[in-house]
């Protein structure tokens, strides 16, 4: 389970993150929405030690992440998917990763497979468009076989078979019981991917509610629908009290 307690990262003014508390279930895709800038990144970079909080807590299995020895096998998380050593072949890429967390080699080509990336597994992921680097992304995230995914913005580059796969692998690993987080401003694939939605808005806890029932109380007919209506109004609600301060 992911636990987010009144979690609040600042850089210099900016509030990325502010007083935001959830958790995140296993047993279910739980996306995560925000507008640009809402604090989804931030969020995650904390949940994965990358950034140190200003105040509260995330907390991984009730334990920060910093403390695992083989956190690949604990979490497996995708954040940025540019960031890999340009220079080396994606298989290296992956070996590495699987060296350094005690994964067998056998298993990098398992992945590989898995996100049909093995035909170009030798080549150097300085050659790879957009949605190869994710898959790359996602295999790396794979390779421990965690009880636990966070991804960030996954399905962009993803050709249309690939979001299909996506989509499928991650309702698969919440039906084994395990825990996903997911975010995306792709309303209408979260619409088919998520159970569960944690929106945002400038750091803030806009929403933690069952997907269908987000878009019922907006009285929406489209997750996209819903998710304008709500961030608008939460940018309206906050704009008419700091102009009464
Ligand atoms: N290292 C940093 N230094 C200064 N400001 C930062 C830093 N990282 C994030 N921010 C700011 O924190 C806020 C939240 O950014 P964050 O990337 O977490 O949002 P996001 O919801 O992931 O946005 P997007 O959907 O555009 O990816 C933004 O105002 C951003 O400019």
């Amino acid at each position: 389970m992911i636990e987010v307690r009144e979690l609040t990262k600042t850089f210099g003014k900016i509030r990325a993150v502010d007083r935001l508390s959830f958790t995140v279930e296993p047993g279910r895709v739980t996306g995560f929405l925000g507008p640009n800038g809402a604090g989804k990144s931030t969020t995650m970079r904390l949940l994965l030690g990358l950034e140190r909080p200003t105040h509260g807590q995330a907390l991984i299995d009730g334990r920060p992440y910093r403390e695992s020895a083989q956190p690949l096998r604990r979490v497996g998380a995708l954040l940025d998917a540019a960031y890999v050593h340009r220079g080396r072949p994606a298989y290296h890429h992956l070996l590495w990763l699987a060296r350094t967390n005690g994964i067998p080699a056998a298993r990098v080509k398992e992945v590989l497979g898995m996100v049909g990336l093995d035909e170009v597994a030798r080549r150097r992921c300085r050659t790879f468009s957009l949605g190869m680097l994710q898959r790359l992304g996602i295999a790396a995230a794979l390779l421990g076989d965690p009880p636990v995914l966070l991804l960030d913005e996954p399905v962009n580059g993803l050709d249309p078979e690939g979001v299909l796969w996506l989509r499928t692998l991650l309702k698969g690993f919440a039906a084994e019981g395990r825990t996903v987080l997911v975010s995306s401003h792709l309303m209408s694939e979260m619409a088919l991917t998520a159970d569960h939605l944690v929106v945002i808005g400038r750091g803030r806890l806009l929403a933690d509610v069952g997907t269908a029932e987000f878009v019922e109380r907006s009285q929406a007919t489209s997750l996209e629908e819903a998710f304008l209506r709500v961030t608008a109004e939460a940018t309206e609600y906050r704009a008419l009290g700091e102009g009464e301060r």
